[in-house]
């Protein structure tokens, strides 16, 4: 089921039910959810056949990062099973992102594949100690376009850098943004955050959204309270 809205749930949580009990309060037509990490390590490829039937159409959040043979063997095994985005960090590199993106052509699989930047947990001291010098934002900036330039339909940033990405990668190239903190929610361990509305105004084409709302008191209030703040995009 098709949604034009820009929210993304996460649904970062530790068992399949869990998950579905969260999603079964959602609706397909007004978001999309999010499989990372740890509920795909829990309960495998049963997740997204479940949020599939139910109509969701599902971000695999599991940021690939490993040679190139062995990334683009796991971005196709993603994208056969039905996801509609998968992602991979970015400073993995061109080769790496060139062969996943070759294989899903090879192979007529059309889910869309985006690359991850730089983190929103990080700041600019977390990338010194990394050994890198570079000013964060111009960090981010350098690897959206190696993404863009390998063939990518998007990248993972902070709705901070969305502005600057859409100038330098064009309109359609997607920027997925987590971080999001609508006005009632803390910012938990997220570093660069911004709100929905101004994140929408920032360029950002999708918004990730996770403890705001499935650990709100009712998650569904929550939701309803950031397509309030969404109203007008
Ligand atoms: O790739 C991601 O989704 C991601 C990248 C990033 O830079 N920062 C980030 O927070 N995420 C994910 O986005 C979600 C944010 O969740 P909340 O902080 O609870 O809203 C989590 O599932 C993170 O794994």
């Amino acid at each position: 089921m098709a949604t034009d809205s820009p929210i993304i749930i996460a649904l970062d949580y530790p068992s399949l039910d869990a998950a579905l009990c969260m999603a079964d309060q959602l609706d397909p037509t007004r978001c999309r959810v999010k499989v990372g990490k740890e509920l795909f390590t829990r309960s495998g490829p049963a997740v997204l056949e479940a949020l599939h039937g139910r109509g969701f159409e599902v971000f695999l959040d599991l940021k690939f990062h490993d040679i190139p043979n062995t990334v683009a063997s796991a971005v196709q095994a993603a994208a056969e099973q039905g996801v509609w985005m998968v992602n991979v960090h970015a400073s993995g590199g061109r080769r790496m992102m060139e062969t996943a993106m070759q294989r899903l052509d090879q192979n007529a699989l059309t889910t869309h594949l985006i690359a991850v930047t730089v983190l929103t947990s990080m700041q600019t001291d977390d990338l010194a100690e990394l050994g890198i010098k570079t000013p964060l934002a111009e960090h981010v900036e350098h690897l959206a376009l190696l993404a863009k330039q390998s063939g990518l339909q998007g990248v993972v940033c902070s709705a901070q850098e969305s502005a600057r990405i859409k100038t330098l990668c064009g309109e359609s190239f997607l920027k997925v943004t987590p971080g999001i903190r609508p006005s009632f929610a803390v910012a938990n361990d997220q570093q660069r955050t911004m709100g929905p509305n101004e994140a929408m105004a920032a360029g950002s084409s999708h918004l990730v959204i996770g403890r705001p709302v499935t650990q709100a008191d009712d998650p569904m209030v929550a939701l309803e309270a950031i397509e309030v703040e969404l109203e007008g995009h």
